[in-house]
């Protein structure tokens, strides 16, 4: 089997849980954080980077990766592992929320999505078959169905009618998917309501999937809303297979989908952040364009010891970001990314010792995150 999940250890406070997933590409220690490598590199990273940072799993974006360079050159390439040097997993989305968030839409039939690139305005087609056949060509590890995410706005009647060809587009999807050494992934959607949601939980594990994300959040949703629907359909998926809470990305909501039994997280916000000049920090996230950082010959992060933490001041970062010095951003996505990846290590081993609960409060105190 192309992905397998192993149970390592249940919380005995919630739904908690660390484990192992074992890909093609080396093995995964869950609960894992994905760096975003949108268009076949993590911004401003090198893969030898990312390894030293501790970064287990990388992200690929399948609508941009279409479009520029085309996956068929990256086939030629050898496929995605080797066109970006990176020989650990990929996990690729299906193009379908880029698509969705992203280009002109213009139709959305049972077909499949027609839509105008965002580079050119060139007319283009995404359908469930064409998203696993870009996928396959790219090579990656895991493959995300091609789906609806819908917007949080949308109405009862809407989510429940989109629901149903996302399961129709699944099963499109999982015929389209004749490499055995690549996984498959479904995606639960149903939006805020919780019928909705159990309906999406209950069709989509009958399907042949070697995963399961919860899509359709993360998406303008309020933090509460968000948490609500996370644990009631969380623990509905199956136990014996990853689960991935797609497009989070700060410590809270990292905290709360462990919490709630996800396994697997990404988000482009670490990096995003990073080339703006924020950092994640054990004491919250500071914006290091802050005239009090301007003779402040510390660590970035007081409590970490990554390189950019072990060898440059705030005093120095700050500079190269206000004279918009590449290497400003570099050295604050390191830290970022090490950060969440090293932070993720701490929960795993919070939950192997089982004292979960406990390093969440003790992480929230610290980070100045209110009390729930
Ligand atoms: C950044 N938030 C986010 N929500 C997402 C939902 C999906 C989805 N397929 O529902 C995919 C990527 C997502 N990223
Ligand atoms: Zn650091």
């Amino acid at each position: 089997m192309a992905v397998k999940y192993t149970l390592e250890k249940k919380s005995s406070e919630c739904e908690a849980r660390a484990g192992v997933i074992s890909t093609p590409h080396g093995d995964i220690k869950t609960p894992v954080f994905m760096p975003v490598g949108t268009k076949a590199t993590v911004k401003t990273m090198t893969p030898e980077e990312l390894k030293d940072l501790g970064a287990q799993i990388i992200l690929g974006n399948t609508y941009h990766l279409f479009l520029r360079p085309g996956d068929e050159l990256i086939k030629k390439a050898g496929g995605l592992h080797k066109f970006m040097n990176w020989d650990r997993p990929i996990l690729t989305d299906s193009g379908g929320f880029q698509v969705f968030s992203l280009s002109n839409i213009n139709k959305i039939t049972e077909e499949g999505v027609e839509f105008k690139s965002h580079i050119d305005g060139s007319s283009q087609f995404i359908s469930p078959e064409k998203s696993i056949s870009i996928q396959q060509n790219l090579g990656s590890d895991i493959m995300m169905a091609f789906d609806e995410c819908v917007d949080p706005s949308a109405t009862k009647e809407y989510v429940a009618q989109s629901l149903e060809m996302t399961l129709r587009w699944l099963d499109r999807c999982v015929a389209s998917h004749t490499n055995k050494n690549q996984a498959l992934f479904g995606i639960v959607q149903g939006g805020l309501f919780k019928d909705l949601r159990k309906r999406s939980v209950e069709e989509t594990i009958k399907r042949d999937c070697q995963g399961f994300a919860i899509g359709g959040l993360s998406v303008g949703e309020t933090k509460e809303e968000m948490i609500d629907i996370l644990r009631f359909t969380t623990p509905l998926l199956p136990e014996d297979k990853p689960r991935y809470n797609m497009g989070v990305g700060t410590p809270d909501y990292l905290f709360e989908s462990v919490e709630a039994g996800i396994d697997m997280a990404d988000c482009v916000l670490p990096t995003r952040i990073a080339r703006n000049g924020a950092a994640m920090t054990s004491e919250g996230q500071l914006n290091i364009r802050n005239s009090k950082f301007k003779e402040d010959f510390t660590p970035l992060d007081h409590e970490c010891d990554c390189y950019t933490c072990k060898n440059y001041t705030r005093a120095y970062i700050r500079h190269l970001v206000n004279v918009n010095e590449i290497l400003g951003a570099r050295l604050i996505t390191y830290h970022n990314l090490y950060f969440l990846t090293h932070l993720m290590d701490e929960i795993r081993q919070s939950i192997i010792e089982d004292r979960f609960l406990a390093f969440k409060n003790e992480f929230y105190n610290k980070y100045g995150y209110t009390k729930e």
